[in-house]
Parts: C-alpha cells; sequence; structure tokens
C-alpha cells in the first residue's frame, strides 16, 4: 500500500470515529463559518454555490445546503462525467430536482444538460476531503476528480471561483505526500478554524 494510501485509510478510520454527535456539532460549526464567509465575499445574487453531498464520515454538508436554500443562493452538486472519465459536472440542485445515485452510491442530480452549470458561474466551490495539512494540501478519496477540477481553476479558467475544503479538524496532519498533480486549496473550514492559505 502506498503512502498515501496508508495515509488516506487511517484518516478515514479516525473520521468514522467520531460520534454521531461530534458529527452533527460539527456540522453546525462548519456550515455557521461557511455563511459568514459567503456574506462577507457579497457574492451576485445569480452566483452559484457548489457542494457536495456528505459520504460515510465526510463533514456533513446538509445543514449548509439548508442555510444556502434559506439564502436563496443558487446550488449546484457534482454529477461524475457521463463521457469523460476522472471529471465532474456541476448540475443545478433544489429540492425539485430528481436525483439519483452514481457508481459509489453517492446520491446527485439525474443528468439533465438543460441544468448544468458552467464553472464560470460557480463563486464558491465547497469540497469535501479526507486529509489536509499545513499548506492547504489535500488529499480525497483517490479518484482525482477535484484535482481536475482544481486543474482547471488554477489555469485561471474560473477568475471568481473560490475552492473551499470542508472537514473535521482530525483530518489535518503536518505533511501530506504530495504528488505533481495535487494543487493546495485556498481556503479549508473546520469546526474550530478557517484556514486561509493564500
Ligand atoms: N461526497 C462526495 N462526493 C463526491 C466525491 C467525494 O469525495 N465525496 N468525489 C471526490 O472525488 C467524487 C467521487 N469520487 C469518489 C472516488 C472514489 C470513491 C471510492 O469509494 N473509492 C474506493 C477506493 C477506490 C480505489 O481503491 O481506488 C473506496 O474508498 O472504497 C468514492 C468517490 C464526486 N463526488
Ligand atoms: N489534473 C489531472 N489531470 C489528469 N489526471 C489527474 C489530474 N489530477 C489527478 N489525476 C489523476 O487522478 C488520480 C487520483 O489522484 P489522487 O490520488 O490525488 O486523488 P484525490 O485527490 O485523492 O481524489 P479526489 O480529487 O477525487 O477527491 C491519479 O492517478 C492522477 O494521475
Amino acid at each position: 500500500m502506498s503512502l498515501r494510501q496508508q495515509l488516506r485509510r487511517e484518516l478515514q478510520q479516525r473520521r468514522a470515529a467520531l460520534s454521531k454527535a461530534q458529527q452533527q456539532q460539527a456540522a453546525a460549526q462548519v456550515c455557521h463559518r461557511a455563511m459568514a464567509f459567503i456574506a462577507e465575499q457579497q457574492p451576485q445574487p445569480d452566483q452559484y454555490c457548489g457542494t457536495y453531498h456528505s459520504l460515510g464520515g465526510e463533514l456533513d454538508t446538509s445543514l449548509l445546503i439548508d442555510a444556502l436554500w434559506q439564502q436563496h443562493m443558487p446550488t449546484a452538486l457534482p454529477v461524475l462525467h457521463p463521457l469523460n472519465p476522472g471529471q465532474l459536472l456541476f448540475q443545478h440542485y433544489d429540492p425539485e430536482v430528481p436525483m439519483t445515485k452514481n457508481r459509489y452510491g453517492i446520491a446527485e442530480p439525474a443528468l439533465h444538460c438543460g441544468r448544468i452549470i458552467p464553472l464560470s458561474r460557480v463563486r464558491f466551490l465547497f469540497m469535501p476531503l479526507v486529509g489536509f495539512d499545513a499548506t492547504g494540501q489535500r488529499l480525497g478519496m483517490g479518484g482525482g476528480y477535484y484535482d481536475r477540477t482544481l486543474a482547471h481553476w488554477q489555469r485561471g479558467d474560473y477568475p471568481d471561483l473560490i475552492p473551499i475544503g470542508l472537514a473535521h479538524d482530525c483530518q489535518r496532519v503536518d505533511n501530506i505526500p504530495a504528488e505533481h498533480w495535487d494543487i493546495p486549496l485556498p481556503h479549508i473550514i473546520t469546526p474550530s478554524k478557517h484556514w486561509i492559505f493564500c
């Protein structure tokens, strides 16, 4: 097993050991910090917030999604690209949108071309992570999906986009062995802190 895979396992176990009450408290604190950051940035009313549907011990985004909807912030979720393996599409998400499960068992909006939201319309992109380090380097589930999305952002294709990792405090480690494709996140929000790396 590679060092990254070993670290992924260890951090997933750490996250899974959190109690339901700890998970709920963490989700509420992160939601509060994230909404405060959004308000501070003063997005345009038509700018989207990309988020994710939590899986396993990932920082639960259901409170955040409710808060975004309450604030009438247009919201999008990732959809695995049906033609380009490893790429994500982002699709409009509201309570009426028909949902399906992707190959990993994660709920995603059923593919609908008219509801695809280009990243140029997304202001905040909240992303899950398994681990992060002192420089904002991120370790994900190992599919490279968000790495590819971040590569477009780093090239400057989406100047308004702010990528933000969401995590539990126990997901922080001193150093993630980075690969050449890894792109550090400019923001990571945990229950105890908003980390800024830019
Ligand atoms: N909630 C959530 N949604 C997300 C992601 C995520 O990490 N979390 N993704 C972020 O990219 C994308 C899906 N990526 C995923 C990549 C791998 C696995 C997975 O289950 N992997 C296997 C190990 C595979 C292997 O060994 O190579 C596993 O963990 O058991 C799941 C999702 C898009 N949506
Ligand atoms: N920009 C990219 N272009 C093409 N392939 C990439 C890119 N970024 C990562 N990959 C590929 O994706 C695979 C998985 O990468 P990695 O282990 O870093 O995923 P991850 O960051 O843990 O997962 P995710 O981003 O989906 O949460 C690697 O084999 C890598 O070659």
